[in-house]
């Protein structure tokens, strides 16, 4: 079993270069399920766990990838099959982004149930509510969701009951190649909505209004391959900017789109961080103690919930008391349990964390619950006493490039031992960009 060992102390100083964005990267995979003819060229696609699993669940369905120097080429034109299986969406939720896709170019689709994980239920209701609303037929039983279109899908008017991101890249998906109009109101405002919608109008499509509550989607007949570059990863951001602040660092994070971090930075400077917006990058310093805030996961704009963990780990180092709310998930506090293990003053009511800070964070053996409490273990190993050793890394290795190969390239005394790092054969070049041969074809 893998582990990353943290000895805490060090000062974070230098560059570190953002990758794409995992979830950016995923549905707009799926999408060029979407492509009849032509071939999908994607570049800066991360070499993650996440990304291999969806390019596994691809191939499967007799589609041709290949993926070289963070480019993945994608030949959609041979789909064979239309059936999701259940090992690969049990791995990722994301898997059940392909629905959309299967079902508006087949007419039909087979998906494994994805079921809950561990910060939550995570239902689908609004994915399913939003393709019978464009005339698919589902059923549900022995562990799959069968959908079936008699013909095209139709463009209809869904309005969400909850700003769901999955539901709404599925449903555009699956509208962009519908007979008709289809709005979705109350769609998610991600910036990787906007992302897949620029990739699906490169592709042919006919989308207008992603980024906002209402998206409108005129159907088109016939989709065709592009070429996109992905956004970079504003939580892969967000996290070395947490970085630099609980170490008392100076990091210029390359490639954030401030844009997409406002919250996140909007944060940092009440704690007493500076936090210096450029045009290729954010520069974060912090020479200061931090002070104590409250803070709300919310849809986008709002306090991204995929940064809460590494937050909390931030605020267990400021002067005073913070409360943290989730209202994203139900679920995603596991982390608190780990943080205890480290000397961490937190107290759970309901929703809320009351985290106390200024406790002396002592080193320890803990495990990642989720892909961002991994992250966030590592960031207070890094400002503990002594040594934290991180397992479970395989949900870290679902959403971050070379991470410990990145802190240490910003002067952490942090290293990842075991076997399995033995097989990544991750290669630490100078600058940091990705060199990891993830072996797609
Ligand atoms: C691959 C990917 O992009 N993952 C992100 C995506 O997940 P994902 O797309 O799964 O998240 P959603 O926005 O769908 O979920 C938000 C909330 O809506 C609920 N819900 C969702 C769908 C539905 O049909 N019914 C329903 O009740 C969920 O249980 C959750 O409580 O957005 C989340 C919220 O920003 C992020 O944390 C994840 O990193
Ligand atoms: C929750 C996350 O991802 P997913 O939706 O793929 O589980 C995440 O990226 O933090």
């Amino acid at each position: 079993m893998d582990k990353i060992i943290v000895r805490g102390g060090k000062a974070l100083a230098g560059n570190v270069k953002v990758s794409g964005a995992k979830n950016a990267v995923l549905p707009i995979i799926a999408a060029s399920i979407l492509a009849e003819e032509g071939t999908c060229v994607i570049s800066d696609v991360p070499a993650l766990d996440d990304v291999r699993t969806i390019c596994d669940l691809l191939k499967s369905m007799g589609i041709s990838l290949t993926y070289d120097h963070e480019v993945l080429t994608i030949h959609a034109s041979e789909l064979t099959s239309v059936e999701a299986s259940y090992e690969l969406v049990r791995k990722m939720r994301a898997s059940f982004l392909v629905m959309g896709p299967l079902l508006a170019r087949k007419g039909q689709a087979r998906v494994a149930l994805p079921g809950g994980c561990a910060i939550g239920t995570r239902p689908i209701d609004q994915h399913l509510k939003g393709f019978e609303a464009m005339g698919a037929k589902i059923e549900i039983g022995q562990g799959f969701i069968e959908a079936k279109a008699d013909g095209r899908l139709k463009g209809a008017k869904i309005y969400l009951d909850i700003a769901s991101v999955g539901a709404t890249e599925n449903i555009m998906m699956a509208a962009a190649l519908a007979e008709g109009t289809t709005v979705i109101e109350n769609a998610a405002e991600e910036p990787e909505i906007v992302d897949l919608a620029n990739f699906l109008n490169r592709m042919g499509a006919k989308i207008r209004g992603a980024g906002t509550g209402s998206i409108r989607i005129e159907g088109v007949e016939k989709l065709k391959g592009c070429t996109h570059c992905v956004i970079p990863d504003r939580i892969e951001a967000g996290t070395f900017m947490v970085a630099a602040a609980i170490t008392g660092g100076d990091v210029f994070v390359e490639g954030a789109i401030c844009d997409h971090l406002k919250s996140v930075t909007a944060k940092l400077r009440e704690m007493g961080v500076e936090v210096d917006e450029q045009e290729n990058g954010i520069r974060v310093r912090r020479t200061g103690p931090l002070k104590a805030v409250d803070l709300k996961t919310l849809p986008y704009p709002g306090f991204p919930t995929d940064m809460q963990s590494q937050m909390m780990a931030l605020l267990l180092v400021s002067e005073g008391t913070s409360i943290v709310t989730e209202t994203v998930f139900e679920n995603r506090f596991m982390h608190v349990e780990e943080f205890r293990r480290m000397n961490a003053n937190i107290k759970i009511e309901g929703r809320s964390a009351i985290v106390e800070g200024g406790s002396k964070l002592t080193g320890s053996k803990v495990a990642a619950t989720d892909l961002r409490a991994g992250a966030a273990l590592v960031l207070a190993g890094l400002v503990s006493e002594g040594e934290t050793e991180v397992t479970a890394l395989h949900h870290i290795d679902r959403g971050y490039v070379n991470f410990t190969e990145k802190l240490l390239a910003l002067g952490a005394d942090v290293e990842r031992v075991g076997p399995e790092e033995k097989k990544r054969e991750a290669v630490v070049p100078d600058t940091i960009k990705v060199s990891f041969s993830p072996n797609f074809a």
